[in-house]
C-alpha cells in the first residue's frame, strides 16, 4: 500500500503540492479539508462557526484516519498532527512535513481570512505563534522534512519524490 501524508502549517502548500505529487505518482489525491466539506456539505469555517473547534477536531480525526488506510496522497489539515490518534496513525505511513516560515506563509495566504484560526486578528502574528507552538509536533511526526520557502511547488514535488525513493528506515 502506498500512502503518503503531507503535513504542515497553513500556507505550507499541502493542497497545492499534494495534488501535483499525486498526479506525478499516479495516485489518488485526498485533501482532508475538502473531503470534510464534501461529506458534511459545509465549509470548514462554517463547521467551526456552527459547531466549534472541538467538534471539528473530532470530524477531522475520523476523516483523516479513514483516508490514511488507503492508497493515495493525503493532505492533512494544518492542525491535524496535534490530535494524538492522528499522530499515532502517521507513524505507519510516509509522512512529509512541508516546512514554511511565517514570512512565506503570510506572503502566500495574504489577507485571505477564510481560515478560521487565522481570521479575526493579525494573521501574521497568529501565524508566528502557531508555528512556534506546532513546529516541534510537525518535526516529530514528519519522517521527511522538506523546506518550501522560496521554492515553487514543482521543485518541492521533485524533492519529495527523491526522498520517497530512499529505502524506508
Ligand atoms: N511552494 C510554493 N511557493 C509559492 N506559493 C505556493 C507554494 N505552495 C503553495 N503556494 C500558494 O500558497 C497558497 C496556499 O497554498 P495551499 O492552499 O496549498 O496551502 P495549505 O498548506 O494547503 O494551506 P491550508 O492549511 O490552509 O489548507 C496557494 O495560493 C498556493 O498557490
Ligand atoms: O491549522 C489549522 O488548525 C487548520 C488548518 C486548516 O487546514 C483546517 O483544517 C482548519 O482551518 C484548521
Ligand atoms: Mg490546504
Amino acid at each position: 500500500m502506498t500512502t503518503i501524508a503531507l503535513i504542515g502549517a497553513p500556507g505550507s502548500g499541502k493542497s497545492t503540492v499534494g495534488a501535483l505529487l499525486a498526479e506525478r505518482l499516479r495516485l489518488p489525491f485526498f485533501d482532508v479539508d475538502t473531503e470534510i466539506e464534501r461529506m458534511h456539505g459545509k465549509l470548514v469555517r462554517e463547521i467551526f462557526a456552527d459547531d466549534g473547534e472541538e467538534a471539528f477536531r473530532a470530524i477531522e480525526r475520523d476523516a483523516t484516519l479513514s483516508l490514511l488506510v488507503g492508497d493515495g496522497v493525503v493532505s492533512l489539515g494544518g492542525g491535524a498532527p496535534l490530535t494524538p490518534a492522528i499522530a499515532e496513525a502517521l507513524a505507519d505511513v510516509r509522512t512529509v512535513w512541508l516546512k514554511v516560515d511565517a514570512h512565506d506563509a503570510f506572503k502566500r495566504i495574504g489577507l485571505d481570512d477564510s481560515r478560521p484560526l487565522l481570521a479575526g486578528g493579525g494573521i501574521r502574528g497568529t501565524l508566528i505563534k502557531m508555528l512556534r507552538a506546532r513546529t516541534p509536533v510537525y518535526a516529530a511526526v514528519g519522517r521527511h522534512h522538506v523546506d518550501t520557502s522560496g521554492r515553487q511547488p514543482g521543485e518541492v514535488v521533485d524533492e519529495i519524490i527523491t526522498l520517497l525513493q530512499e529505502p524506508a528506515a
